[in-house]
């Protein structure tokens, strides 16, 4: 690995440099092992700890198949995905391996008794596999996690309707909270300049999937003056949403859970922020009864801070606990787009205030290479910016994963992978220095 790293420092490695490297044989992953898949059973989600469940193994480099590319990872991210996979909620990541290993011969690899985890990674191309002209080794690259075959036509007008579409490092294996990868290279990207690795890796996953669901026409195609009412607006997903609904010229209604949380928002120019602990909403009066007086009161509220106007779009991701507030609060003619449920998927709300007021709900998931390309290209542009908080060493990557489960965390948590250290990488310093306020906002805090 030491030349590896040795290579990527250096300022006059060649791609030919890169190409004659020798490719270690094995190296260092974070796993979940498949015969602990019922370490957890009979716990509450809450109690389900990914520091039990989160290794860090020394595993073989796996075979580089046609279209694929082996990447140095200098940093990845931890997404939501990867506290399900730890958690085995809401069902196991193996049933994925298991049933994309039954695909093909190539395919097959990925169906092991360890699952390497991770969706985002900022690196280096080591080697392409067969058939890859548009990426060579040495490229300085970050990795979106669609990953799709394209061998059935439902998949060539929106490649997210593939169906063997799947998310990288969680519906396969090979992921990128490692120090080596294996991407299909039409997840590649150029590595926005004046990044360290760390900041390069924290955006991807979720600044893809928040403009799909908000600013693509595949999503709520937000215009400009839109009341946009974001859930967990200085979260993974939502700090990127807050950003868009601002760089678009729409009203961003952000709803956080703290002080330090609004703040944040604050900082990033919204300015109708709703702290929902502060408030008190209860939207559920018990476990299986919604109460229709506190939607209510969250409208008003709404309404109080937008000078009187209802909510254009609902970019949605909590599920059961707000997902009838979310439906009630949309004016008519509305949008609630969704990507998530991580209260609860079987949501439940009043169907009138859906039908009679011709509301609509979009279901919304990633986004095709199109849109990843397009949310990353806003972030090489500096118009949009990484919302990284703290950085993990690999060997602290339960504990980061701990942290976001328990909602411990702002913005998006890095994870240190080949990097040895925090800070390396940029290769724009005028640009970075234009927008340093606001690539460390959420550090400071
Ligand atoms: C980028 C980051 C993203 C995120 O973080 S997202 C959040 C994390 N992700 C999740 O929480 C989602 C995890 N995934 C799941 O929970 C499951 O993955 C799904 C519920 C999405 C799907 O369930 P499943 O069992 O994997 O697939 P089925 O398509 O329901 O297939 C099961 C059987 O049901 C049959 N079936 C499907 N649709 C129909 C139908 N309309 N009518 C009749 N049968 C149907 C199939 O064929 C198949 O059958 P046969 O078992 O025999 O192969
Ligand atoms: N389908 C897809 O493509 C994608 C789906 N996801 C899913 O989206 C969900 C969110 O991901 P991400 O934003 O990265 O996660 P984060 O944990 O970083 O942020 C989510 C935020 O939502 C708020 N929140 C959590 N629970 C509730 C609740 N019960 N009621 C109201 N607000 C709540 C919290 O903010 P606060 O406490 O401040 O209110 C929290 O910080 C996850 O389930 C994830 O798996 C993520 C990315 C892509």
């Amino acid at each position: 690995m030491k030349d590896i790293l040795d290579a990527i420092q250096s300022k006059d490695a060649t791609s030919a440099d890169f190409a004659a490297l020798p490719i270690p044989e094995s190296y260092r992953a974070i796993t979940v092992h498949k015969d602990e898949t019922e370490m957890f059973a009979g716990l509450e989600t809450r109690d389900k700890d990914p520091r039990k469940s989160i290794h860090l193994d020394e595993v073989p480099v796996p075979e580089l198949g046609p279209g694929e590319a082996l990447v140095a990872v200098m940093a990845s991210s931890v997404n939501y995905n990867s506290v399900w996979t730890s958690i085995f909620e809401p069902v196991s990541t193996f049933a994925f391996l298991e049933r994309y290993g039954k695909l093909s011969p190539l395919t097959k690899r990925h169906d092991l008794p360890y699952h390497i985890i991770g969706s985002d990674l900022a690196g280096v191309v080591l080697r392409t596999g067969p058939g890859v002209n548009a990426w060579r080794p040495g490229d300085e690259v970050v990795a979106h996690c669609l990953s799709v075959e394209l061998e059935s036509p439902d998949g060539h007008d929106d490649t997210m309707l593939d169906p063997e579409q799947r998310i990288w490092g969680f519906e396969t294996n090979f992921g990128g909270l490692a120090e080596i990868a294996l991407v299909k290279t039409n997840q590649l990207m150029p590595k926005p300049k004046h990044l360290t690795w760390e900041e390069a890796a924290a955006p991807g996953l979720v600044n893809s999937t928040a403009y799909r669901q908000l600013v693509s026409r595949n999503g709520a195609a937000m215009k400009q003056g839109d009341n946009v009412l974001i859930w967990g607006a200085s979260g993974g997903l939502g700090s990127y949403a807050t950003q868009f609904a601002l760089a678009g010229g729409a009203n961003p209604i952000c709803v956080v859970s703290s002080p330090q949380k609004a703040e944040i928002c604050r900082a990033m120019g919204a300015e109708a922020i709703i702290d929902r602990n502060a408030e008190g909403y209860k939207f559920w009066k018990d476990e299986h009864t919604q109460d229709p007086k506190e939607w209510k009161r969250f409208g008003k509220r709404i309404r109080e801070l937008t000078g009187g106007e209802d909510i254009d779009i609902v970019f949605e991701h909590p599920g059961r606990e707000t997902f009838g507030a979310s439906v009630y609060v949309t004016r008519k003619g509305g949008t609630i787009t969704t990507c998530a449920s991580t209260s609860g998927y079987m949501h439940e709300y009043d169907n009138r205030y859906l039908w009679m007021s011709l509301k609509r709900i979009i279901g919304s998931h990633f986004a095709n290479y199109r849109e990843a390309y397009e949310a990353n290209r806003l972030i090489a542009k500096g118009k949009i910016h990484p919302t990284l908080s703290k950085t993990y060493s690999l060997e602290e990557t339960g504990q980061a994963a701990y942290d976001v489960h328990r909602n411990l965390h702002q913005g998006k948590v890095g994870v240190l992978c080949l990097a040895p250290e925090e800070g390396l990488g940029v290769r724009d310093a005028e640009m970075r220095a234009k927008h340093i306020d606001a690539i460390n906002r959420f550090r400071n805090v």
